[in-house]
C-alpha cells in the first residue's frame, strides 16, 4: 500500500534536466555514426503528463482529486476523506479537458521535434476502459485524437515550409500475443524486429508514402479496421493488442552539386505513436479462453514494460530487459535512447478502479526518471536521393501491380466503393473539424497579438513619455547641479563671512545668555522681595486690622459691660429708690412717687441711650467682620498673585535651561571642529615630519654613495700605483685597476647593504617616530631585513640588475575568502633609499589608500631592494602598523 505524499519519494516529479539513471551511451555512440557533431538535447527526460477520465455509466467519481497548478493529484479510496497517495506530474489533465488540450500539452512540442529530425515517441498507458484509444485515435469530429491531429500539423508544417523537400511515410502495426502483425498488410502478421545503426526496426514493414492527411486518415481506418478489437466486460471496444503508428518525416535540402552527384542534408525525424493495451485484471473482467490469453498476454508485455522503465529509472541498474518482450524491444530507443518521449497516463476517475490507478500512476512517477538522449538525425547525403528514387521507382512499380489487381477486382471495388465514400465522407469531416479549430486558433492568435500590439504600442508611448520625463529631469537635474555649484561656491566664499559671523553671533549669543541669566536673576529677586514684602504687608495689615478692630470690639464689650454696671446700678437705684419710696410714703408718698417717676425716666432714657449705642457697636462689629473678610479675599487673590509668579517663574526656567542646552551643544561643536583642526595639523605635521625624514635618509644616502665613490676611486688609484711601481704592462695596470675595483666592488656591496639596513632601520625608525608605531610592527622589519642580509650577505655572488621589492597591504575581500592588495608601495635595486608617499594622509575616508613604502638602495653592478608598507589602517578600523614587507 502506498503511503500518503510525505512518506512517497518515488511520487515527486524530478525537473526535467535532473539527471536519469543508465543514460543511453548507445545514443551517444550512433551520434558518432550517424550524425557526426550534431546538435542533441542530452539529458532530457520523459515528459509524463496524466489524463483523468470522467467516470461512465454506472461508475462512481471522486477516485481522484486535481490541485490548481495542475501538476499534482491526489486518489482517495472508497468513502475514505484522506487522500491514499499523492502524485506531481509534468502536468495533469482534468476530466473536463479536450483533444486539443492534451495535443499542447504532450504531443505538440514531440511533433516540432520530430519536423527538425528528432525521433519522438508519443505513448498512451492505462488501464482497460481508461480512454487510451480515445486519446490517441479518435476520428470522432468532435474529439480527433492526437494521431489525426500529428498527420495535420505535419502536412501544415510542409506546405509552410517549400525551402525544403518533404517526403513522409507511414506504417501501422500491431503486437497481438507477441507477433507483430502490419495492419496495412495484414497477411504480414509475423514480422521480424531487426536491428541497424539507425536503430531498432520492423523488417519487411509496409511503408506507405502520404501526401497529406486524406491519406493519412485513409491508412488508420485500414489499420484500426485490422486492429484486433474485442468486447470485454470493462470495455466494449478493448484494443486487445499494442498498436504502434509510425511517421518517418524526411526533409531534405539541396545544398549544392558536384562530381559524386546532387549534395543533399538530410533530416529523417520519426514520430511514434504508440497506442499499449490496457491492463486488465481477469477477476474483473472475467475474461475467459481467447480473451483471457489476450489479456495475460498484455500483461506480461506490459509488467516487461514496467521492468524496463525501473531499470532505466534506477542508476544502479546494469540490464535493461528490452529483449523480454517484443515491445519493448521496439520501444528501446523512446525508454532513454534517441528519443524525446512523452508517456500519456490515462486514468478514470472511477472509486471501482483505484487500485488500478494506483498502478497506472506509480508507473507514470518512475517512468519520470527515465532520460532520453535524443539527437538530431542528420546527414549529408550523395547516395540517399538515387536509394530515394529507387524507392520511389519500387513502390511506383507496386503501386502499378496492385492498381492490376484492383483492375480484375472491380468488383470488389464497386462493394468497397460505398465504404469508401463514407469513410471520404468521415475524413472530410475531420478535416474540415480540425480546419475549424485551426482557424478559431488562428483568430484567437490574431486577437491575442492584435491585442498584444495595442499593449506594445501604449507601452511604447510610455515609454517614451517617460524618456522625455527622464530628459527633463536628467535637464532639471543639470541645471541643479550647475545651481548647486555655484551656490556651492557661493556658499563656500560665505563660509568665511559665516564663520565670522557665527562667533559674532556666538559672542552675542553669549552676552544674551549672560544678560538674560542676569535679567532672570534680578527678576526672581525682585520677585522673592516683592513677594515677601507684600506678604509681611499682608500679615502686618491684617495683624493691624484685626488689633484695631480687636480694640475697638474691646472697648465696645467695655462700653458695654459699664452700660450694663449703669443698668445693674440704675435697677439697684430703682430698688434702693423703690425701698426708700416705700420708707418715704410714710412720708410723702406724692414727692416720692414724682421723684421716682422722674427717675425711672431718666433711667429709662438712659437705658435706652445705651440699648442704642450697643446697637451701634453691634454694627460696628458687624462691618468690622465684613472687613475682615474683605481682607482674607484680599489676600486670597494676593496668593493667587503669587501662584502665578511662581509658574511664570518655571517658563522662565524652561527658557533658560534650553539656552543652556543650546549652549553646551554649541560648546560641543565647537570642541569638535577644534579636534578635528588639532588633528589635521597633527596629520600635517606627520605628513612634514616623514618628508623631513625622507629627505634626511635621501641626504644620508647620498653622503655614503659619494664616500663609496670616492673609496672605490682610492682602492683604483692605489692598484694603479702599486702596479705601475711593480714596472708592470699597460695591459696588467688595466687589469689590476679593474681587479681593485671589483674586489672593492663586492666589498662596498656588502658595506652597502650592511649600510642600508641602518638607512632602513633608520627610516622605520623615524616613520616609527612619525606615527608612534608599535614595537611588534618593527618584529616584520627585522624578518625583512633578515631575508635581505640572507640574499645578499654572500660576497661577490652575483646578484640581478636592477631587482626590484614590492609592498603591499592585504585586505580580505568580502568573505569570499580570497585577499586583494589594498594599497602597495615598490622599490627598484639601483635607486636611493626612499620612503614614497602612497598617499596623502587626510582626515576622514580614503585612509585606507594611503600608506608608505620604504625600500633598501640597490648596489651597482647588482641590485637588492626591499619595501616596507605603513598603513595608517583608521578607515577601516584596524590598528595602524606595518602590514606587508619585502621581496626581492
Ligand atoms: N476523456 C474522455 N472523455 C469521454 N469519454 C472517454 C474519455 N476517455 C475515454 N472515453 C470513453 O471511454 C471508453 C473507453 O475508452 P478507450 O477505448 O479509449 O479505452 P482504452 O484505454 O483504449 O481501453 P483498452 O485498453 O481496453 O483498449 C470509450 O467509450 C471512450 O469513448
Amino acid at each position: 500500500m502506498q503511503t500518503p505524499r510525505s512518506g512517497n519519494a518515488t511520487n515527486r516529479r524530478p525537473s526535467r534536466g535532473e539527471d536519469a539513471p543508465g543514460s543511453a551511451s548507445k545514443a551517444a555512440r550512433r551520434t558518432g555514426s550517424l550524425n557526426g557533431p550534431a546538435e542533441n538535447t542530452l539529458g532530457e527526460r520523459v515528459k509524463v503528463v496524466v489524463r483523468v477520465r470522467p467516470p461512465r455509466g454506472q461508475e462512481t467519481g471522486g477516485a481522484i482529486g486535481l490541485d490548481q497548478n495542475g501538476t499534482r493529484l491526489v486518489v482517495f479510496r472508497e468513502n475514505s476523506v484522506v487522500p491514499q497517495s499523492e502524485f506531481e506530474y509534468d502536468q495533469v489533465l482534468p476530466p473536463s479537458a479536450t483533444q486539443a488540450d492534451v495535443y499542447q500539452a504532450a504531443v505538440q512540442p514531440i511533433v516540432a521535434d520530430v519536423m527538425n529530425g528528432y525521433n519522438g515517441t508519443i505513448m498512451a498507458f492505462g488501464q482497460t476502459g481508461a480512454g487510451k484509444t480515445y486519446t490517441l485515435s479518435s476520428i470522432q469530429p468532435d474529439a480527433i485524437g492526437m494521431m489525426p491531429r500529428a498527420g495535420a500539423e505535419i502536412f501544415e508544417e510542409i506546405s509552410a515550409d517549400p525551402g525544403n523537400e518533404y517526403t513522409v511515410f507511414m506504417s501501422y502495426i500491431q503486437i497481438y500475443m507477441e507477433l507483430i502483425q502490419d495492419l496495412l498488410r495484414p497477411e504480414n502478421e509475423n514480422l521480424q524486429i531487426r536491428e541497424s545503426e539507425n536503430g531498432v526496426f520492423v523488417a519487411g514493414v509496409q511503408e506507405v508514402e502520404v501526401k497529406g492527411m486524406q491519406d493519412c486518415l485513409h491508412l488508420l481506418q485500414i489499420g484500426d479496421r485490422n486492429r484486433v478489437v474485442a468486447f470485454t466486460n470493462l470495455n466494449a471496444h478493448s484494443s486487445r493488442s499494442h498498436a504502434i503508428v509510425m511517421l518517418t518525416v524526411i526533409k531534405r535540402r539541396r545544398l549544392g552539386a558536384t562530381s559524386r552527384g546532387e549534395v543533399q542534408k538530410v533530416k529523417v525525424g520519426k514520430l511514434f505513436i504508440v497506442d499499449l493495451a490496457g491492463s486488465e485484471r481477469l477477476k474483473k473482467s472475467r475474461s475467459t479462453g481467447l480473451r483471457a490469453t489476450e489479456a495475460k498476454s498484455i500483461n506480461l508485455s506490459l509488467t516487461t514494460l514496467g521492468m524496463c522503465i525501473n531499470a532505466r529509472a534506477d542508476p544502479n541498474s546494469q540490464h535493461v530487459p528490452f529483449r523480454d518482450s517484443k515491445l519493448t524491444r521496439l520501444l528501446q530507443e523512446s525508454l532513454g535512447g534517441n528519443a524525446k518521449t512523452s508517456l500519456v497516463i490515462a486514468v478514470a476517475n472511477a472509486i471501482e478502479h483505484v487500485d488500478e490507478s494506483l498502478q497506472t500512476l506509480q508507473f507514470g512517477a518512475r517512468a519520470m526518471c527515465v532520460k532520453t538522449q535524443a539527437v538530431i538525425n542528420e546527414r549529408v547525403d550523395y547516395k540517399l536521393v538515387s536509394d530515394l528514387t529507387s524507392r520511389l521507382d519500387t513502390r511506383d512499380e507496386r503501386t502499378s501491380v496492385l492498381e492490376a489487381t484492383l483492375m480484375s477486382k472491380e468488383e470488389e471495388l464497386e462493394n468497397l466503393h460505398g465504404m469508401l465514400k463514407g469513410e471520404q465522407a468521415q475524413n472530410a469531416q475531420v478535416i474540415q473539424a480540425l480546419q475549424r479549430e485551426r482557424q478559431l486558433a488562428e483568430e484567437e492568435k490574431e486577437r491575442l497579438l492584435a491585442q498584444r500590439n495595442a499593449e506594445l504600442e501604449a507601452e511604447r508611448l510610455h515609454k517614451e513619455q517617460l524618456a522625455m520625463q527622464l530628459q527633463d529631469t536628467q535637464a532639471q537635474a543639470e541645471d541643479l547641479l550647475s545651481m548647486h555649484e555655484a551656490e556651492k561656491s557661493a556658499l563656500l566664499s560665505e563660509l568665511g563671512y559665516v564663520k565670522d559671523a557665527k562667533q559674532a553671533a556666538e559672542r552675542d549669543k553669549d552676552e544674551t545668555i549672560r544678560k538674560l541669566e542676569n535679567d532672570l536673576t534680578r527678576m526672581q529677586h525682585q520677585h522673592a522681595l516683592e513677594q515677601e514684602r507684600l506678604s509681611q504687608q499682608l500679615t502686618m495689615e491684617r495683624e493691624a486690622a484685626l488689633h484695631r478692630k480687636q480694640l475697638e470690639l474691646e472697648a465696645v464689650q467695655q462700653k458695654l459691660r459699664l452700660a450694663q454696671e449703669e443698668g445693674e446700678r440704675l435697677q439697684a437705684e430703682g430698688q434702693r429708690l423703690r425701698v426708700q419710696y416705700e420708707e418715704a410714703s410714710y412720708q410723702s408718698e406724692e414727692r416720692w412717687k414724682a421723684r421716682l417717676q422722674e427717675s425711672e425716666s431718666s433711667a429709662q432714657r438712659r437705658l435706652e441711650q445705651e440699648q442704642g449705642s450697643v446697637a451701634q457697636l453691634r454694627s460696628t462689629v458687624a462691618g468690622l467682620e465684613a472687613d475682615v473678610r474683605e481682607l482674607t479675599g484680599e489676600r486670597n487673590r494676593l496668593e493667587v498673585a503669587v501662584d502665578g509668579l511662581g509658574s511664570d517663574k518655571h517658563q522662565l526656567q524652561e527658557v533658560l535651561s534650553a539656552l543652556r542646552r543650546r549652549a553646551a551643544e554649541l560648546e560641543r561643536h565647537n570642541a569638535a571642529m577644534a579636534r578635528s583642526r588639532s588633528e589635521f595639523e597633527q596629520a600635517w605635521t606627520r605628513n612634514k615630519r616623514l618628508n623631513q625624514a625622507a629627505r634626511v635618509i635621501q641626504a644620508e644616502y647620498r653622503r655614503f654613495r659619494v664616500r663609496q665613490l670616492q673609496r672605490e676611486n682610492m682602492a683604483g688609484a692605489q692598484a694603479l700605483w702599486q702596479a705601475r711601481q711593480a714596472g708592470q704592462s699597460l695591459e696588467d695596470q688595466k687589469a689590476a685597476v679593474e681587479a681593485a675595483r671589483h674586489a672593492h666592488l663586492a666589498w662596498s656591496g656588502r658595506a652597502l647593504v650592511a649600510n642600508s639596513m641602518v638607512l632602513m632601520q633608520e627610516g622605520i625608525e623615524t616613520i616609527r617616530a612619525a606615527f608612534l608605531l608599535p614595537q611588534k610592527d618593527l618584529k616584520q622589519v627585522s624578518s625583512a631585513q633578515a631575508k635581505l642580509a640572507s640574499l645578499t650577505g654572500t660576497p661577490g655572488t652575483p646578484r640581478r640588475q636592477g631587482s626590484s621589492a614590492f609592498g603591499g597591504i592585504l585586505t580580505p575581500r568580502g568573505d569570499s575568502g580570497s585577499w586583494s592588495i589594498a594599497s602597495a608601495g615598490s622599490a627598484y635595486g639601483g635607486g636611493s633609499p626612499f620612503i614614497t608617499p602612497m598617499g596623502t594622509p587626510r582626515l576622514g575616508s580614503g585612509l585606507g589608500k594611503s600608506g608608505l613604502s620604504f625600500a633598501s638602495p640597490g648596489v651597482g653592478s647588482g641590485g637588492c631592494a626591499a619595501a616596507a608598507m605603513y598603513e595608517p589602517g583608521q578607515s577601516s578600523g584596524r590598528k595602524p602598523g606595518l602590514r606587508v614587507l619585502t621581496c626581492l
